[in-house]
């Protein structure tokens, strides 16, 4: 087990392409133990390719992927899956099986992984479905019948049915009124805070990225242009990251969350 604040992620110089086209041209990234990493970067930057990577669900060219201790690029198949279920994984639309209904969907992974009973898998799909603040009848309704904040939920259930040390997220508040991503990114700090777990966030929410985040990651050129905390971002000279922190986009709640330390760094 690694102590807290060691890399659970270990990302070195990766190259990811895509035929003639190379989307990650030598990736550096460390996710620290029991940390919120947010990561950001232009659409089409390879946010999503960099976490499929990790993941296993894409292949890399050059560079290693360490997880856990694992080199994934070296591990057998067996040290692979070992792997694969201390991780949970929240894609962005949810991506649950609409043929399920809620309980089931959770009560997948546990099925897919551990010989448990059937009374005993379903009680720990409500118990999931209590941590992330869902009313055990949720487990009965079918994904059509959620609102998008409850998909969210239920998808985070799932993501956290094997007790994973890692989650990978993306996009998690993407589609949410500002009052469900506020209730999602409480959530996200009651897990870290009461679990440890490690967070890998994909977003494009500035709101998000500053409510919930220790560290921000910038993608851009198919690199890491920049990591830190917030105020390593608001200083920073990049031409992306002043546009984004403070172009038009950053709206009016953000700027007005960030207003004290933009007042702190003028003094300073
Ligand atoms: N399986 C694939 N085959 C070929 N090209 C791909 C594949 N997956 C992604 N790409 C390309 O890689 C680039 C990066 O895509 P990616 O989805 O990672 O961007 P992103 O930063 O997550 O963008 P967004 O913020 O819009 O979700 C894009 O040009 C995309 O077309």
């Amino acid at each position: 087990m690694t102590a807290r604040g060691e890399p659970v992620i270990k990302v070195r110089d990766l190259v990811v392409d895509f035929a003639a086209r190379r989307v990650l041209n030598g990736v550096n990234l460390d996710l620290k133990r029991g940390e919120i990493l947010g990561f950001v970067g232009a659409s089409g930057a390879g946010k999503s390719v960099l976490t499929r990577t990790i993941i296993g669900l894409l292949p890399f060219r050059e560079g290693s992927i360490e997880v856990l201790g694992t080199d994934l690029g070296k591990a057998s198949l067996k040290e692979r899956q070992a792997v694969d279920r201390r991780w949970g994984v929240l894609f962005q639309q949810g991506a649950l099986f609409s043929s399920l209904n809620s309980g089931k969907n959770v009560e997948f992974p546990i099925r897919e992984y551990l010989r448990l009973s059937p009374k005993l898998t379903t009680e720990i799909a409500i118990a999931k479905l209590e941590m992330v603040g869902l009313k055990p009848d949720v487990y009965r309704k079918y994904p059509s019948e959620l609102s998008g904040g409850m998909i969210k939920r239920v998808a985070l259930a799932r993501a956290l049915a094997l007790d994973p040390e890692i989650l990978f997220l993306d996009e998690p508040t993407s589609g949410l009124d500002p009052i469900s991503a506020a209730e999602f990114d409480h959530l996200l700090l009651t897990l870290q805070e009461t679990l440890g777990i490690s967070v890998f966030m994909v977003t494009h929410d500035l709101d998000s990225l500053h409510r919930t985040c220790d560290r921000i990651a910038v993608l851009g050129d198919g690199k890491i242009v920049e990591a830190g905390s917030m105020d390593v971002m608001l200083a920073s000279q990049h031409p992306w990251l002043k546009e984004y922190f403070h172009g038009e986009r950053a709206h009016t709640d953000f700027q007005v969350a960030i207003k004290g330390r933009r007042v702190t760094e003028r003094r300073a």
